[in-house]
């Protein structure tokens, strides 16, 4: 058993559903992403049970993993899009997705990007602060378009989960002081060029406890009141994403149990009106992929052993950003009478900060493959050129057959943006 149902062994080699990813890998060189469809499909059947028979709209949070046909399965699926930039609005539209499904978050929005989403027609706005907001009805109104506006809040409450991923704490960049949104919210009505539709949070990700969702939602339906009681009605409800996944042994909260909490909430203060949004990243993607990577070297010293591999912290920052546990599993396991060595599993990158797994009991040689798990959400996306090394292709999996979703790069594309210089 590993931790993601669709990365299973079958006659003792790991596979994606029905391929074998040593085949993947001998076909497409490592390191390699490899992304299971059913995977994704069924992540994406949980929220829609969950919503079956209400008003909700899944917007995918789509920097866990903006692959052109990851995106194109959830917009099959009908799942619209929370996008953060220029580049993820341009994305979503390339593979056909409706814009009228887009919200658009972010601190920093610039005028490019703002004309870029006017001019789509995206849902709303997730503003952040009052600067946004004047910047906002000032293009709009250049652009002769109303802007749809949700203020995001910041309900000052504790995700319980890792500071740099956590976002609804007062001290984080995020959102506007909830006791400042009334006064924010009445400066967005006095513009002409902006419409007031909804209120946002998003408290942070890899939440695995539904009690601080609970918490932010008390405090979004105390301002949705105050709002309504100076006559500004919302449409929607965003409470962003956030759903964790299972790495180890984590049980997170389903969307089932979030949604339903929700709905008794909304029931008790006679708000069954209101549209609920949620933007889930990782709990859509993170256990849909896996990242394949190839020891290059074993190496003993006299304090520690190293496997060396040709995946590295370019390809998946996790570990050594967050210091995050991905479950490493060697695809061909060796049955090994002798108790296996420990590993730290480290990249060929110039830093002691290039690991991927550290203090792994992993019986290897060199030449073996490994996957590393739980890598759909946040790996590829977060991946870089560090160290002038092409980023890893992507592939496909649904059933029995694999498609290449993205080539690796060529090394040219390390080159092809600057001018040379010479004299
Ligand atoms: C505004 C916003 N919405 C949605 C998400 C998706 O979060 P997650 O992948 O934890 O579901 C994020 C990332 O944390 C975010 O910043
Ligand atoms: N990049 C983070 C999640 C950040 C979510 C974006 N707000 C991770 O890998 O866990």
């Amino acid at each position: 058993m590993t931790v993601a149902p669709h990365f299973q062994f079958q006659d003792g080699v790991l596979h994606a559903e029905d391929v074998a990813l040593e085949q993947l890998a001998q076909e497409h060189g490592t390191p390699l992403y490899v992304y299971s469809r059913q995977a994704l499909r069924d992540a994406w059947e949980a929220y829609r049970i969950a919503s079956e028979g209400r008003d909700v709209l899944i917007c995918y949070g789509m920097k866990a993993n903006s692959n052109l046909a990851v995106l194109d399965e959830f917009r099959k699926l009908g799942s619209g899009f929370d996008i953060v930039s220029g580049g993820e609005l341009a994305r979503v539209l390339a593979i056909g997705g409706d814009p009228s499904r887009i919200v658009f978050s972010g601190v920093g929005k610039q005028v490019w990007e703002m004309q870029a989403a006017l001019n789509a027609g995206v849902k709303c706005f997730n503003v952040e602060s009052e600067a946004e907001l004047l910047r906002l009805a000032e293009v709009a109104d250049q652009c002769g378009k109303v802007a749809p506006v949700s203020l995001r809040v910041n309900p000052d409450v504790d995700a319980h989960t890792h500071p740099y991923i956590s976002t609804g704490l007062k001290e984080n960049k995020f959102g506007i002081a909830i006791e400042n949104a009334l006064t924010v919210y009445q400066r967005a009505m006095s513009f002409p060029s902006l419409r007031v539709v909804g209120v946002d949070c998003h408290i942070g990700s890899q939440i695995t406890e539904v009690s601080p969702y609970l918490d932010a939602l008390d405090k979004l339906i105390a301002l949705i009141k105050q709002l309504a009681a100076h006559g500004i009605q919302l449409k929607h409800m965003d409470l962003g994403g956030g759903i964790g996944i299972r790495y180890t042994d984590e049980t997170p909260l389903t969307p089932k149990q979030l949604l339903d909490e929700v709905f008794l909430a909304l029931q008790a203060h006679e708000l069954t009106h209101l549209q609920i949004v949620l933007e889930p990243g990782r709990s859509l993607v993170g256990n849909a992929g896996v990242l394949l990577t190839r020891v290059e070297y074993l190496k003993h010293t006299e304090a520690r052993n190293f496997a060396i591999v040709d995946a590295a912290m370019n390809d998946l920052i996790r570990p050594t950003l967050y210091d995050a546990w991905h479950s490493v599993e060697p695809v061909t396991p060796r049955s090994g009478g002798q108790p296996a060595p420990s590993y730290d599993i480290v990249g060929p990158i110039c830093e002691s900060g290039d690991w991927l797994a550290k203090d792994r009991q992993l019986d290897l040689q060199h030449g073996d493959l490994l996957a590393i798990m739980s890598a759909g959400a946040y790996a590829f996306t977060m991946s870089s050129q560090y160290n002038s090394r092409p980023r890893a292709a992507e592939v496909m999996v649904d059933g029995a057959k694999a498609t290449v979703v993205r080539p690796r790069e060529a090394l040219d594309s390390l080159f092809d943006t600057e001018s040379v210089l010479t004299d």
